[in-house]
């Protein structure tokens, strides 16, 4: 493997390329440009590139930077000719939505489900004893063949193949499909029917992927099926952000790809994003040695541990909020980072989840709008709830919606649901509203109505059984939303994340708030996803990242941490 400066790769010969990469280092701007020289130097015309990642961030990104270089380079983006999409929009758009239909043996195109909509609710999977929802179930791959497994409580539970296909079948015979079910139509689609696999080669004769240690095998599967094919497959990644190990990608597919033959390997070693005191701990952390390009600014800055109780939540964000203003960093552009959904609930001040079924969605709604000012999470919520009001012909609405089907109307009926998540005066009720009594009460008079102005607008039936749906269950004689102790003034004071929602992010300022064992991982390198997690929070920051250690184990993690380039705060 050689290590080129960016421009290097940009400009390298057309074929397949495995770019390993540091953090920080580019990968936006490398694939991007790379994908602009490819479609400048490829003869096919016809044929398109295809750029693929992994979440909508960052394909929104690769799109906005893409438009721009186009337009830069001839004054008007041709985006006819290249493709910028998720990995799984891609397989929905090429593969599942046009052609999957013909394997499930389903008479409508197939569509996506949640796993909520209420017509799942007759579609199981037995493991031997017991039946489980069909929905839940997840499919791997090894050694060529697929392995099928249910979660049940806190394990995974394996189903005979046998079985699984049987009632996988026959949710795909009503054109259903979950998201992991998705991936398993789009193999089989490509091995039944061998001329879609040989459109799809010709039509993408060359696709790059970006955070390429997020292919997992039944992804690697497929491309390994265009690749047959004779596609030409350029990937880009850093092994030690790896931390997606759970849904089985471990990165072995981009260590060993720049091995194959005809492979051109190269690597990334110049970190943009951070100071050159982040660096030295991500390299320790990680046994690489990238170098940094930034200065070193004359605001506060570099790497640092703090000792914490968790008791005193409110101190430690004192502290941070301090060191962030030392630093001349904006509080918004400062953020909490935790390993877990839970952690970062608590670190926010979560509030109790109460209420069953739809209510519990309209709950969840009422937090996400009236605590966390986060509405398109509120919409989806409010959606899900009113879904599952609905009559089972209507279980693809949340879809639907998304997809702005037009036989629905989808644009205006969007309008009329947010205009009832948005408005606590006539819609959803205010999450300071005592939940048994006053929220519950007047939610139930508004969602009636706005159910009726459902079906006549939009002829969207309810269930038979709403009263049920919309009982009181489970809900406490206490607000939604507990209103904040008076004397806490610093809870809200930054945006709290967990570190896999802040993944190919730069932040200002990050403070990561660590437990011993998530401390120890980290310590220990990026052999484990516990260890990468670490790694992924200490790279996102761009100026100041401070270590919370809990104080009851900072005694023993310092001379390592010191040792890694961490500085004790205050000090
Ligand atoms: N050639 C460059 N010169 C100056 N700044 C750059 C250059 N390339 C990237 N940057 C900046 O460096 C930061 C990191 O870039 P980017 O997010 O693309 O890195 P990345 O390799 O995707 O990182 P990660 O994998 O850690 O998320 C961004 O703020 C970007 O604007």
């Amino acid at each position: 493997m050689s290590f080129l400066a960016r421009e290097t790769i940009v400009g390298l010969p057309l074929g397949a390329v495995c770019v390993t990469a540091c953090a920080g280092s580019g990968k936006t701007r490398t694939a991007t440009h790379r994908l602009w020289e490819v479609r400048q130097r490829m003869k096919d015309r016809h044929g398109i590139v295809a750029l693929l990642s992994f979440s909508n961030v960052a394909v929104d990104t690769f799109r906005r930077d893409y438009y721009v270089l186009a337009r830069e380079k001839v004054g008007s983006p041709n985006s006819s000719s290249v493709e910028i999409e998720t990995m799984d929009g891609f397989l929905t758009a090429n593969i599942i939505r046009p052609h999957a239909y013909r394997s499930m043996q389903a008479k409508r195109t197939p569509y996506l489900v949640q796993g909520h909509e209420p017509f799942l609710k007759g579609q199981k999977v037995y493991d031997g004893s017991m039946p489980h929802p069909t929905a839940s179930l997840e499919v791997a791959i090894d050694g060529g063949e697929f392995e099928f497994t249910v979660n049940f409580g806190y394990s995974s539970v394996a189903i005979q193949p046998t079985e699984a296909v049987k009632s996988i079948n026959r949710l795909g015979a009503a054109g259903a499909y979950t998201h992991a079910l998705g991936r398993y139509w789009a193999i089989r689609t490509l091995q039944e029917q061998p001329f879609v696999l040989r459109a799809l080669a010709r039509r993408y004769p060359t696709i790059l992927v970006d955070e390429a240690q997020d292919i997992g095998p039944v992804h690697q599967a497929i491309l390994e099926l265009l690749i047959d094919s004779g596609c030409q497959l350029s990937l880009i990644g850093d092994k030690n952000q790896g931390i997606y190990d759970f849904s089985g990608a471990t990165g072995m597919f981009l260590g060993e790809y720049g091995e194959r033959l005809g492979v051109q390997s190269h690597g990334l070693t110049i970190n943009y994003r951070s100071v050159p005191a982040i660096v030295e701990v991500a390299n320790k952390l990680s046994g690489r040695t990238d170098t940094a390009e930034r200065t070193v600014p004359s605001a506060l800055s570099g790497a640092f541990y703090i000792p914490y109780k968790n008791a005193e939540k409110d101190k430690l964000q004192g502290a941070f909020r301090s060191m962030v203003d030392t630093a001349a960093i904006a509080h918004a552009d400062a953020m909490i980072l935790c390993r877990s959904v839970e952690w970062v609930d608590k670190w926010r001040g979560g509030e109790k989840i109460q209420g069953q079924g739809a209510i519990k969605a309209f709950v969840n709604a009422t937090i996400f709008r009236d605590k966390l000012q986060r509405y398109d999470d509120a919409f989806r919520f409010a959606c899900a709830g009113i879904t599952s009001l609905l009559a089972d012909e209507h279980g693809d609405l949340v879809v639907r919606i998304a997809r702005n089907d037009a036989l629905i109307d989808a644009l205006s009926l969007k309008r009329m649901i947010w205009k009832f998540v948005r408005d606590a005066s006539l819609g959803l009720p205010s999450g300071s509203l005592i939940a048994d009594k006053e929220w519950h009460q007047l939610l139930v008079k508004r969602v009636r109505a706005l159910l009726r102005e459902l079906e006549s607008k939009y002829a969207l039936r309810p269930a038979d059984n709403i009263g049920n749906k919309l009982a009181k269950k489970a809900l406490l004689n206490r607000p939604i939303i507990e209103m904040p102790d008076l004397a806490s003034t610093d809870l809200a004071t930054f945006h709290v994340s967990t570190v896999h929602q802040v993944k190919g992010q730069s932040i200002e300022a990050v403070m990561y708030v660590a437990n011993k064992e998530q401390i120890r991982a980290m310590l220990n390198g990026t052999d484990t996803e516990l260890g990468r997690i670490g790694y992924v929070a200490v790279t996102r920051a761009r100026n100041l990242l401070v270590l919370a250690v809990p104080d009851t184990c900072v005694g023993e993690f310092e001379p390592e941490l010191v040792s890694c380039g961490f500085k004790k705060a205050g000090t």
